[in-house]
């Protein structure tokens, strides 16, 4: 089993007092090698789940578990090793200005190098042919020497996705990852991250704006508003009434429009 959440709450720490939590009692099962799309409104807390899955928020009420470990009950390095078997890729990856395209995929592999060679490698690239295998299975494979702050939004987007293959990583949380790609690259951008999860049997949580993406790729899916889950059902038991009512009213509900997490707090790259 790779998540187990029972009755979890989870708060945000900037959150006002009076300020309804942003996950209320999540029951959750989340088998190895199991695919699931989170799916749900504007401020559902699709964001705030994936980033308690990356053990990047400390619950507030219940029981959870990350690959049959309790990550809060760990010691900070031990967390910081469970931490590193899995790839938490937010919808717009902070890549550091001016680096190249290549030295921030070859970052996802800093969680398990020394010092020393995570130093090395900023000076000079380890393996290059990694970096383009993985860029080019995102259509990237020309951008590898380009600087990441001018790329376009979908190709740094894909940036971050290509940092996903080049990790070793048990689990992939993935937060809207075609937010930025027109019809055709969506399609192949969820393809490629379901036939990697599926070929090391990594457990792949994705959330996904577009209900008919959702639909069409995952076996699974996650409906979930105000912080609760309203269904967790295999695709064909989702009916468009329960779409509906899912997304009832949203266009009434303002957009939260507030700054998540700081990078520095979920992880340097957000690559564990
Ligand atoms: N850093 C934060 N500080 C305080 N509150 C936050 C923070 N991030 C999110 N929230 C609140 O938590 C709730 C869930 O937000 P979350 O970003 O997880 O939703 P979402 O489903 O990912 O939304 P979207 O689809 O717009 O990205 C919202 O009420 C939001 O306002």
């Amino acid at each position: 089993m790779t998540f187990r959440l029972e009755k979890l709450t989870v708060r945000h720490l900037a959150a006002a007092q009076h300020a309804a939590p942003a996950l209320v009692d999540l029951d959750l099962v989340v088998e190895a090698g199991e695919q699931l799309a989170l799916i749900g409104p504007s401020g559902a807390g699709k964001t705030t789940l994936l980033a308690t899955l990356a053990c990047a928020h400390r619950p507030a009420q219940g029981g959870f578990s990350v690959l049959g470990q309790d990550p809060w009950a760990l010691s900070q390095a031990a967390r910081h090793r469970l931490r590193a078997r899995l790839f938490l890729a937010p919808q717009a990856p902070p890549l550091p200005p001016r680096q190249r395209v290549v030295t921030a995929v070859l970052a996802a592999r800093l969680p398990h190098m020394t010092l020393w060679q995570a130093f090395a490698s900023l000076v000079r690239p380890s393996d290059p042919d990694a970096a383009h295998a993985a860029l080019a299975r995102f259509g990237l494979g020309d951008k590898l020497y380009a600087r990441v702050d001018r790329l376009s939004g979908g190709e740094r987007q894909r940036c971050g996705l290509a940092r996903l293959l080049l990790s070793s990583a048990e689990a992939f949380l993935v937060d809207e990852p075609i937010s930025a790609l027109d019809p055709a690259l969506s399609q192949h951008t969820l393809t490629t991250l379901q036939h990697e999860a599926s070929a090391r049997n990594a457990t792949l949580v994705c959330s996904l704006h577009q209900v008919e993406m959702a639909r069409e790729h995952f076996p699974r899916l996650v409906g979930l508003r105000d912080g609760r889950i309203v269904f967790d059902a295999p695709r064909e038991a989702v009916t468009d009434a329960m779409i509906a009512a899912l997304y009832e009213n949203d266009h009434m509900q303002p957009h939260p429009g507030h700054p998540h997490e700081t990078p520095e707090r979920i992880a340097v790259g957000a690559c564990f």
